[in-house]
C-alpha cells in the first residue's frame, strides 16, 4: 500500500498506492510509516520523494474509516506519521500530481519541499465533512502562508489550482513535465543541506497586527455564514491557536477540536451526504438502464416536482 524504491542511487521514492484516490487507509498508514523509517535508517538513502501511485497524490484520510474506531486504530495516527516525515534528517520532497486534499495536503505540509504539476490542485476540504484539518494542517498551513490566506483555505475548504498555490508559497515549484522526475532531481540537489528552516513545525506564524480584532471579526463573519455548522467556527479557533500558541500547544488544541467534531451528528451527516451523492450518481432503472451504459439524451422539458421550505 506504499511502494518503496531507490532511484538515482540515493533517493528513496515512496509511492502511496490505494486507488482510486490514494486515501490514507490503515494499510497505507502502516506502509507509509514503515517506508519513512526504512529511508531514515538506510545509510545509502540521502533524500526522499513522496508521490501518489498512478496519478493523484492523495485524497486525504480514508473517510470510510471515520465511523469505525477499530479501523482508525489498526494503523498509526496521521499525526505520528507526519511528525516522522517532518523530523527526518534527510530532505523530503512531495511530488504532487492530480490532487493533494485534506490529509494528503497535510502530508505534503510535513514534507520539507513541495513540487506540483501545473494541473494539480490542493486544498483542505475537511470543513465540508464537518471537520477541521486534524493532522497538523490547521497549525502548519498558517505558519507557511500566514493567517489570512490559511484561514481562507481552511474555512472555505476550496481547492486551489497549482498556479495560485505557487503564488501563495504553498508549492515551491510547478512543472509541466514529470513531477516525480523533477522532484527526484531536486531532492538530490538539496541532499546534505540544513532542514531546520524547512520544518513548518519549527516556524512561528508570520506576525499579524491587531490579532484579537482580526479573529473577532473573522469569527463573526464565519458565524454569520455558517448557519449553525460547528466546523467553520472550530477552524477559526484552530487557526487562532496557530497564530498565538507554540506548535505543540496548537497541535493539542487541534486534537481536542477535531475529536469533538468527529463524533458530532453534523460530521456523521456530512459523511452520509458524501457517499450518498456518489452512490446516487450510479443509478439504475427498473427497465435495466444504467448510469454507465446509457447514452445521454437532450433535455427538452424540465419541471419542479418538489419544493423545499425552510423556516427560521
Ligand atoms: C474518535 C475520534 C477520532 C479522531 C481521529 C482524528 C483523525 C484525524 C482527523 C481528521 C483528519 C482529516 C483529514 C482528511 O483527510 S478528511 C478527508 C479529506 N478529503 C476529502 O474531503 C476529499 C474527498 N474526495 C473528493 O473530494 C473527491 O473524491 C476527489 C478526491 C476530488 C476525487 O473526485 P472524483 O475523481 O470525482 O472521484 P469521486 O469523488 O467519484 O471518488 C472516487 C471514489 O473514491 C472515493 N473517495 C474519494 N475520496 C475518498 C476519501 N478521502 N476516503 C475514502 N474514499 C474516498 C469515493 O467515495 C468514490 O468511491 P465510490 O465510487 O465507491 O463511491
Amino acid at each position: 500500500m506504499a511502494q518503496y524504491r531507490i532511484v538515482s542511487g540515493s533517493v528513496a521514492v515512496i509511492s502511496i498506492q490505494n486507488p482510486p484516490v490514494n486515501a490514507l487507509s490503515a494499510a497505507v498508514r502502516n506502509g507509509l510509516l514503515l517506508s519513512v523509517r526504512t529511508a531514515s535508517s538506510d545509510p545509502l538513502v540521502r533524500s526522499v520523494v513522496i508521490s501518489g501511485h498512478n496519478g493523484p497524490f492523495c485524497g486525504g484520510a480514508d473517510i470510510k474509516e471515520f465511523g469505525n474506531v477499530s479501523h482508525l486504530e489498526s494503523g498509526p495516527h496521521l499525526v505520528e506519521i507526519f511528525e516522522s516525515v517532518e523530523a527526518l534528517a534527510k530532505p523530503v520532497v512531495a511530488a504532487i500530481e492530480g490532487f493533494a486534499l485534506g490529509g494528503g495536503l497535510e502530508l505534503a505540509l510535513a514534507c520539507h519541499y513541495r513540487f506540483g504539476h501545473s494541473e494539480a490542485r490542493v486544498g483542505l476540504p475537511e470543513v465540508s465533512l464537518g471537520l477541521l484539518p486534524g493532522a497538523g494542517g490547521s497549525q502548519r498551513l498558517p505558519r507557511l502562508l500566514g493567517v489570512r490566506a490559511a484561514l481562507d483555505m481552511i474555512v472555505t475548504g476550496r481547492h486551489v489550482a497549482a498556479g495560485e498555490a505557487l503564488n501563495l508559497g504553498l508549492l515551491d515549484r510547478v512543472t509541466d513535465g514529470n513531477t516525480v522526475d523533477a522532484a527526484v532531481r531536486f531532492a538530490q540537489s538539496v541532499e546534505g543541506k540544513p532542514l531546520d528552516d524547512r520544518r513548518l513545525g519549527n516556524r512561528p506564524c508570520p506576525p499579524l497586527e491587531n490579532i484579537d480584532a482580526f479573529f473577532e471579526d473573522a469569527l463573526n463573519r464565519v458565524r454569520g455564514r455558517a448557519r449553525g455548522a460547528a466546523a467553520p467556527l472550530a477552524c477559526v479557533q484552530a487557526v487562532r491557536g496557530a497564530a498565538t500558541l507554540p506548535f505543540l500547544q496548537g497541535m493539542a488544541l487541534e486534537k481536542r477540536l477535531v475529536e469533538t467534531l468527529m463524533t458530532s451528528g453534523q460530521a456523521q451527516a456530512s459523511r452520509y451526504c458524501f457517499f450518498t451523492e456518489r452512490g446516487a450518481a450510479r443509478w439504475t432503472t427498473p427497465t435495466g438502464a444504467r448510469w454507465d451504459t446509457c447514452r445521454a439524451r437532450p433535455i427538452s422539458t424540465a419541471a419542479v416536482i418538489g419544493i423545499y421550505a425552510s423556516c427560521i
